[in-house]
């Protein structure tokens, strides 16, 4: 929990996140929007600085001082225009802040530069000054520290200059450097409030992308849970043939549409002779062996559609939908000679094993308890009969 607000804390002073990682992944997040907001807003600043070369011009007419100002701007304005390109192509400051703290510091050393060639507009240029250093806080995308510095420098140099070049008196003085303390301290409150509320936007929908995340996890790992237990219910462990409740409810949808779109449908009981013996002789270990064998034999010796179940034991059951009584005789019949001619590899090369097929051919208001008793019961025909053999009741 300390761990977890460690890494969302924000300093009260800088509006940055403590940790420096977490402040660069929030840099990189705003990279994009800060690229375009900063060309945006040094194109519009610079072209307000350029266009206070036209008061130059009404106030000092075509005289020294006007050449020098308007070179001056023309320098500020080219720079920072060229900083807009690049800073365009570079993206946000996250990696670059310099490139983002350069064009502040050009405006400023412009404004500053502006009162010795200026001194008779001071007023209008303490007005210019509370409105620049308000936009670099608020107006000129960049961190509150660079923000901080760069406003607070051109307090103090342009109160600097007041002194020297204009000769203000210390009340003046005093006055305008009220101002600006004023101006630097709601610019600097307002963005420090903006960082906050970014950076706590920043955190939110992180922690909700981390939910998210673990609650796809979560889901997957449920829907994993999910198949593997229908897997386990619907399947026999040993034989991976389906499982006796499973297979019945195939196998009952199977024979009601065919009891209503009229295909033939029949159904086998498959039991392993004599498996008792193998049991007895090889041990459990080797009679699953065989179980797994005459279930493969089942399954190769079938059709797709066909649905193979164990009933129990050593007990197999299927259902053969669109099959008649002829063929269902056919495919007994191959099936008991796959099994006669399986070959079991090891101590039980010796062993060959048969199996004794009751046949149930469905009628048209069969359930499929009735169906599976009748096969039964062919079973048990073939079995009293000397087994190895397929039943069907004629
Ligand atoms: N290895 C193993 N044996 C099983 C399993 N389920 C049932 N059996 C055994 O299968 C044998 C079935 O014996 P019986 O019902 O007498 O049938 P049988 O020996 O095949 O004789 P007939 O069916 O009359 O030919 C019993 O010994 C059960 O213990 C199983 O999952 N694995």
């Amino acid at each position: 929990m300390s761990q977890h607000h460690k890494h969302n804390d924000i300093h009260w002073l800088t509006g940055q996140f403590f940790d420096s990682s977490n402040e660069t992944q929030y840099r990189d997040s705003i990279g994009e929007r800060v690229r375009f907001e900063s060309r945006l807003a040094l194109i519009v600043a610079s072209a307000v600085f350029a266009m206070f070369g036209i008061s130059d011009y009404n106030l000092l007419g075509f005289t020294r001082e006007y050449y020098l100002l308007l070179t001056m701007r023309i320098v500020v304005v080219s720079s920072c225009l060229a900083l807009a390109f690049i800073i365009g192509r570079r993206g946000g400051y996250s990696r670059s802040v310099w490139l983002h703290a350069l064009p502040l510091w050009i405006f400023a050393a412009g404004i500053i530069l502006i009162v010795p060639l200026r001194p008779d507009s001071f007023s209008t240029q303490v007005t210019s000054t509370v409105v620049a250093i308000m936009a670099f806080y608020l107006l000129i995308p960049n961190l509150l520290t660079v923000a901080a510095i760069a406003s607070v420098s051109l307090s103090i140099g342009f109160l600097w200059a007041a002194i020297i070049y204009v000769g203000i008196s210390p009340a003046v003085t005093l006055r305008i450097g009220l101002l600006l303390v004023m101006a630097n301290i709601v610019g600097y409150c307002a963005l420090l409030r903006v960082e906050f509320l970014q950076r706590q936007q920043f955190t939110l929908l992180n922690e909700e992308r981390d939910q998210n995340r673990q609650l796809q996890t979560e889901i997957a790992h449920r829907k994993s849970l999910e198949d593997q237990l229908r897997m386990v219910a619907e399947h026999d462990a040993l034989t991976g043939v389906n499982s006796r409740g499973h297979f019945m409810k195939r196998a009952e949808a199977l024979l009601q549409r065919s009891q209503l779109e009229k295909p033939p449908f029949c159904l086998f009981m498959i039991d392993i002779d004599h498996f008792k013996d193998v049991n007895d002789t090889w041990g459990h270990t080797c009679g699953d062996r065989v179980l797994t064998k005459v279930a493969d034999v089942c399954r190769h010796s079938l059709r797709p559609t066909d649905i193979i179940g164990r009933f129990g034991g050593e007990e197999f059951v299927v259902a053969l939908p669109n099959t008649d009584s002829i063929n269902a005789q056919a495919v007994a019949e191959r099936l008991k000679e796959n099994v006669a001619a399986l070959i079991l590899d090891g101590e039980m090369s010796d062993l060959r094993l048969s199996v004794t097929i009751g046949i149930a051919v469905a009628n048209a208001d069969d359930d499929l308890d009735a169906l599976i008793t009748r096969a039964d019961n062919m079973l048990y025909v073939g079995k009293r009969d000397g087994r190895n053999q397929v039943v069907m009741l004629s």
